[in-house]
């Protein structure tokens, strides 16, 4: 049996019937399912059992307390690419030295965050960067442990905004210039150099873009041998993809862990990597209320009561996600319809031109595969509340972000005194 399933045409999550939950504490809400967290932790991590490896959980892609706190229990560490997230991860229990920090733009209070706490590795991505990272080590007697995170320009990616490894991308050293960056992190007194990281983009479909980067990876880490840099880590990122529609079949996380095996097992290094989508994708839905159902003179739309400010992914990538009413009518015709959002953004819209059945007012439906840069990315645009995320656990659920009141939102704004 899956985590969401229909039963006497209802959607569950688990056995938590989403209809009655849906009108107890109203809509739009995440809902996420534990154990759907913790098998695609295990399939992740058995994938590469026999190896020397780290799997740091990407924090941005579902970053909710509770969520972390499963993670960490079953022994993950964490990926962070900000103070808030490292804040995050170890408040939820994952160890320090299991965690790495990523990102172009660390700050120098960021860096003293990270290093006060002890966190296994900075991934470094650029020559200031780890001039800056050296300086605050010194100031704090303590020494940085590095990977530099390098550019393999290879082009990879569900979408050209979530891609990351070509050179046109901000991320990652350039190709040309690592080993020049190595010999100079060698030189600094409070840098200590660990490893080499990399992290082509996301939503990656099939094999062929990781094979050509890590086979690249591998041949920069023969080459820093050779000058003499000892590398015992290799971060392998993040990146592989689910399938948010039918039809969709990405690499089995078994297939990416062989192509992995063949092309590192020479070099003798701990093998770290980034999942983010792969473990919270498919472990949460997101719940809204059809609101109005209206004919424009080209289009039918369904206006519902989530809208991008919840669920940012189809304005930004033009994602899909499969859209399933909560409660099927069997009756009910099938239309094409844009389904919509209540924001004011021509952009705000959940599925165009979609198929679905003829639904009324007041019911639900699901947006499936949003339990991964869903939650994390939304904002409060047009002043709407942050959404409430549940949490699934067998026949049990909890709250695990609840909605704010307006009071509540509100609260951290102050007129100025000279406004009386
Ligand atoms: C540095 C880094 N690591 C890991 C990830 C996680 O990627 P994904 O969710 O595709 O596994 C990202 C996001 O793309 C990232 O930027
Ligand atoms: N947020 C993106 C992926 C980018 C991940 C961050 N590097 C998405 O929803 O697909």
């Amino acid at each position: 049996m899956h985590h969401f399933d229909y039963r006497d045409n209802r959607l569950h999550a688990e056995d938590v019937d989403i209809a009655a939950l849906a009108n107890k504490i109203g809509t739009p809400f995440y809902i996420y399912s534990e154990a759907t967290f913790r098998r695609h932790v295990k399939v992740f991590s058995n994938a590469f059992s026999g190896t020397d490896a780290l799997v740091a959980y990407s924090v941005k892609a579902n970053s909710n307390l509770a969520v972390l706190r499963i993670l960490a229990s079953e022994g993950t560490g964490a990926d962070v690419v900000s103070a808030g997230e490292l804040a995050r991860a170890l408040h939820a229990g994952i160890p320090a030295d299991k965690i790495v920090f990523s990102g172009v733009g660390k700050t120098t209070e960021e860096m003293e965050a990270a290093l006060n706490a002890g966190i296994y590795q900075f991934n470094v991505e650029s020559a200031p960067e780890l001039e800056a990272l050296d300086k605050v080590a010194g100031e704090l007697k303590k020494h940085a442990p590095v990977a530099i995170r390098v550019n393999p320009d290879v082009a990879a990616g569900g979408h050209d905004k979530i891609s990351t490894g070509r050179k046109e991308d901000k991320f990652g050293v350039a190709w040309g210039s690592a080993r020049a960056l190595y010999a100079r992190a060698r030189e600094l007194e409070n840098i200590e150099v660990k490893g080499v990281d990399l992290h082509i983009g996301s939503q990656i479909a099939d094999l062929a873009p990781f094979e050509a980067a890590f086979k690249k990876a591998a041949g920069l880490i023969a080459d820093l041998r050779e000058d003499g840099c000892r590398i015992e880590r290799l971060d392998l990122g993040g990146g592989l993809g689910i399938p948010y529609g039918a039809g969709e079949i990405p690499p089995h996380p078994d297939d990416y862990a062989q192509l992995i095996k063949r092309v590192t097992a020479p070099l003798d290094v701990q093998l770290i990597f980034e999942p983010g989508r792969m473990i919270a994708g498919n472990a949460g839905l997101l719940v809204t209320k059809l609101v109005y159902v209206k004919e424009g003179e080209a289009r039918k739309f369904m206006i519902v009561d989530a809208g991008m400010n919840d669920l940012i992914r189809p304005a930004l990538y033009d994602a899909h996600h499969d859209i399933i009413p909560v409660t099927r009518d069997l009756d009910a015709k099938n239309d094409r319809y844009d389904v919509v959002g209540p924001v004011c953004e021509s952009s705000d819209f959940i599925a165009k031109a979609r198929t679905l059945p003829d639904m009324k007012p007041g019911e639900f439906m699901a947006i499936m595969s949003a339990g991964a840069y869903g939650a994390s990315q939304s904002s409060q645009y047009n002043s709407r509340p942050l959404i409430p995320e549940i949490l699934v656990n067998g026949d049990e659920y909890a709250i695990i972000r609840r909605r704010p009141t307006f009071d509540e939102m509100t609260a951290l704004e102050r007129y100025p005194e000279w406004m009386g």
